[in-house]
C-alpha cells in the first residue's frame, strides 16, 4: 500500500518552539489518519462510519452484534523463504513522561518494511485493573534518502476504543501511552530475529531542534 505525500494536508498548523517544530496532537479519526493507515473501531451510529462509506456493516451473532467488516486488511510482503509468520503479540506499554497540555519530544521513528502493524487496546482486567485510556500515534511518510519526511510528521490522540493500523513501511513512533499503562494486542507478520527486515529504527537529527508533540489540555 503506497501513500502520496501530497495526500497529507499541509494546512496543519504548527509552531516553532525552543525545541524545534511543535506538532499539535489532534483527535484520531479515520479520515485524518487515511494517508498513514487505518483506524479500527466501532461506531455508535452506523451512519457515522467515515466517508466515503466503504465499510460493510451487518448484523452478526444472531442479531446480538453489529459487525463493521474489514476496517483494515493484513499485509505481508516478506521475500519468499524469509521465515516470517503472522501472529498476535501483547505489548504492555508503560506511560510516557508527559503531562496533559505538555510537550513531548520525538527522538526516533521506526518502520516495518514488509508488514503493516495493528495495535488494539485490550481494556481493563485482573492483570491491569486501571489501564490508561489515551495513547499518542505519531507518524511520518517516507521521504528523500529513504528516511522520514519530517514535514509530514503528524500526531494524534487515540482513545481506548480505537485501534490503529500502520501502513506497511510507514514511519511511526513506538507506542506512546499517556498517563497509565495500557495493554495492546499487536497483529503483524515478523521473522522475529531482530533484523531491519522486521523493524528499522532511525534516530532523528537534533541539529535543528527535536520535533515535539503538543498534547491537548483536556484528554
Ligand atoms: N510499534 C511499536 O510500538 N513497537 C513495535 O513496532 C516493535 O517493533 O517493537
Amino acid at each position: 500500500m503506497t501513500t502520496d505525500n501530497a495526500a497529507v494536508p499541509s494546512d496543519v498548523t504548527s509552531a516553532t518552539g525552543p525545541t524545534g517544530l511543535i506538532i499539535p496532537a489532534l483527535p484520531l479519526t479515520p479520515e485524518a489518519f487515511a494517508p498513514f493507515g487505518q483506524v479500527v473501531q466501532a461506531y455508535a451510529d452506523v451512519n457515522a462510519v467515515p466517508s466515503p462509506r466503504t465499510t460493510r456493516i451487518t448484523g452478526a451473532n444472531q442479531g446480538t452484534a453489529i459487525k463493521f467488516h474489514k476496517l483494515a486488511l493484513l499485509e505481508s510482503s516478506y521475500p519468499a523463504g524469509a521465515g516470517a509468520t503472522a501472529g498476535l503479540s501483547v505489548y504492555r506499554c508503560n506511560p510516557i513522561d508527559v503531562l496533559t497540555g505538555g510537550l513531548w519530544t520525538v527522538k526516533l521513528l521506526e518502520r516495518h518494511p514488509y508488514t503493516n502493524q495493528a495495535f488494539i487496546p485490550m481494556g481493563a482486567g485482573e492483570e491491569l485493573p486501571q489501564p490508561g485510556t489515551r495513547y499518542l500515534v505519531i507518524v511520518a511518510l517516507n521521504g528523500e534518502g529513504d528516511r522520514p519526511d519530517l514535514a509530514t510528521m503528524r500526531a494524534f490522540v487515540a482513545h481506548a476504543g480505537q485501534g490503529v493500523v500502520y501502513n506497511t513501511g510507514l514511519w511511526h513512533h513506538p507506542m506512546a501511552v499517556i498517563d497509565k499503562a495500557m495493554d495492546f494486542t499487536c497483529v503483524e507478520t515478523q521473522i522475529g530475529d531482530g533484523s531491519d527486515a522486521d523493524c528499522e529504527i532511525v534516530n532523528l537529527d537534533e541539529s535543528s531542534g527535536h520535533y515535539s508533540v503538543q498534547l491537548p489540555i483536556a484528554l
